[in-house]
């Protein structure tokens, strides 16, 4: 492999960004992801009349919305996919109704569907938020902390998990002009406005490290060059350049973005353990490349990945089985990927609803055919993913 793929905007910035510049009442965004979770916000975000909003399946825009259609005070009902009726949100509505606003679940409690009913805005003590089942419920607040009387203090509890994520909020609200500070344990906003700015998205690292796996796959001295990555980067995912040497890709800045290099096949490790807490959705890319190249990695930080798209962890065991590897729960909370006897061999690949499912085996198409279900699945974050990979020269029917 030898050229230059091009990358979706981050989805993360962009549906930040949107809800950030509906808030302040200006700005110009450029570079806007054309993932669908980001088209999906934007539409939503355009139609203030709406009584039912249907965030599909976008965990962001679900989660977002529900803040920012909150403390609003619009009456309409909030809903998503089945799996996003299967994905909780309990937190995040407690710590609204402590801010005031009325919700109701419509089934499940704790989970979409909701019914928001308005808002009466009260000046809050510190509220506690639970960090360890989705750092989206804490962006959501702290978007809509300058709304709140008094400003807005969370205390976090629990192992807080996907922290650059939050992170990435308090960068990204800071550039809109507002008074934050995200702290190991407690987030603090101040009620200053938002004021409009314009920003630039960068590319999507997640997103990236598809390019990585396929790199590490492919025949020796294949390097690719991937424009818009920044050095300065508010994604956590760029840790895939640090996570990726171990498989054998080495990372080198060039003006426009990044050059991914194979590093010779005795540079790889053997085993090597790495932590996802911080960056759950580069775990399926991990584990797949990990199989390939024959590492055994001992992956920790998996919990939440349990309730994204689909069960990750179970996916991954059930598709991973039929290429000749293992995902297996060694205890103390490691899974342990291994391949006993790796074959790709016209492998069937399930996608479960999950975009990173079929963008984490495809680049399995560099050791044999492969079939991959359901490929439009690749909207949600990457929806040109296939169009690219015909462009750097696989052959998809
Ligand atoms: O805030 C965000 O943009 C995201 C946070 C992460 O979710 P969790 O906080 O639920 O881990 C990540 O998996 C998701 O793809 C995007
Ligand atoms: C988990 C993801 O997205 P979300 O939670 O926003 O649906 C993802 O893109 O991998």
């Amino acid at each position: 492999m030898r050229g230059t793929a091009t990358l979706p905007a981050s989805k993360s910035e962009s549906n930040r960004v949107l809800i950030l510049q509906a808030l302040a009442g200006g700005g110009t965004l450029e570079n806007l992801s054309d993932a669908n979770d980001t088209q999906l916000m934007r539409r939503l975000l355009a139609h203030p009349e709406a009584s039912v909003v249907d965030a599909e399946d976008a965990g962001t825009v679900m989660r977002f919305l529900t803040a920012y259609l909150a403390v609003t005070g619009r009456q309409v009902t909030l809903t998503g996919t089945a799996r996003m009726c299967e994905r909780p949100i309990g937190v995040l509505v407690d710590a609204l109704r402590q801010l005031g606003a009325v919700i109701d679940y419509v089934d499940r409690q704790g989970y979409p569907p909701l019914r928001l009913r308005g808002w009466e805005p009260t000046e809050s003590a510190p509220l506690q938020v639970r960090g360890d089942i989705s750092s989206q419920f804490i962006s959501a607040l702290m978007m809509i902390g300058p709304l709140v009387p008094g400003g807005l203090q969370l205390q976090l509890t629990g192992h807080v998990g996907s922290r650059p994520y939050i992170q990435m909020t308090a960068e990204l609200m800071r550039h809109f002009g507002a008074d934050v500070e995200a702290g190991e344990r407690t987030v603090r906003v101040g009620t200053r406005p938002y004021q409009p700015a314009d920003y630039h998205v960068e590319s999507d690292w997640s997103a990236a490290s598809y390019w990585y796996s396929m790199v590490a796959l492919a025949p020796s001295g294949s390097q690719v060059r991937l424009p818009g990555l920044r050095r300065q980067s508010l994604q956590g995912d760029q840790v895939v350049r640090h996570l990726m040497e171990s498989l054998g890709v080495r990372t080198e800045f060039v003006a426009d973005g990044v050059e991914l290099h194979q590093l010779a096949p005795e540079e790889r490790s053997s085993r090597v353990a790495m932590n996802f807490t911080d960056c759950p959705d580069l775990a399926q890319t991990i584990a797949v490349a990990a199989a390939a190249t024959g590492v055994v990695v001992d992956m920790t930080g998996l919990e939440s990945l349990r309730i994204k798209e689909t069960d990750r962890i179970a996916a991954l065991q059930t598709e991973l089985a039929k290429v000749g590897a293992t995902l297996t729960d060694i205890g103390d909370a490691v899974f342990q990927v291994k391949a006993a006897d790796f074959r790709v061999a016209d492998a069937r690949i399930a996608t479960y609803h999950d975009h990173r499912m079929a963008m984490a085996f495809a680049p399995l198409a560099l050791r044999g055919p492969l079939t991959i279900d359901r490929p439009a699945v690749v909207r949600k974050s990457y929806p040109f993913f296939w169009e690219e990979l015909r462009q750097a020269g696989f052959t998809l029917e």
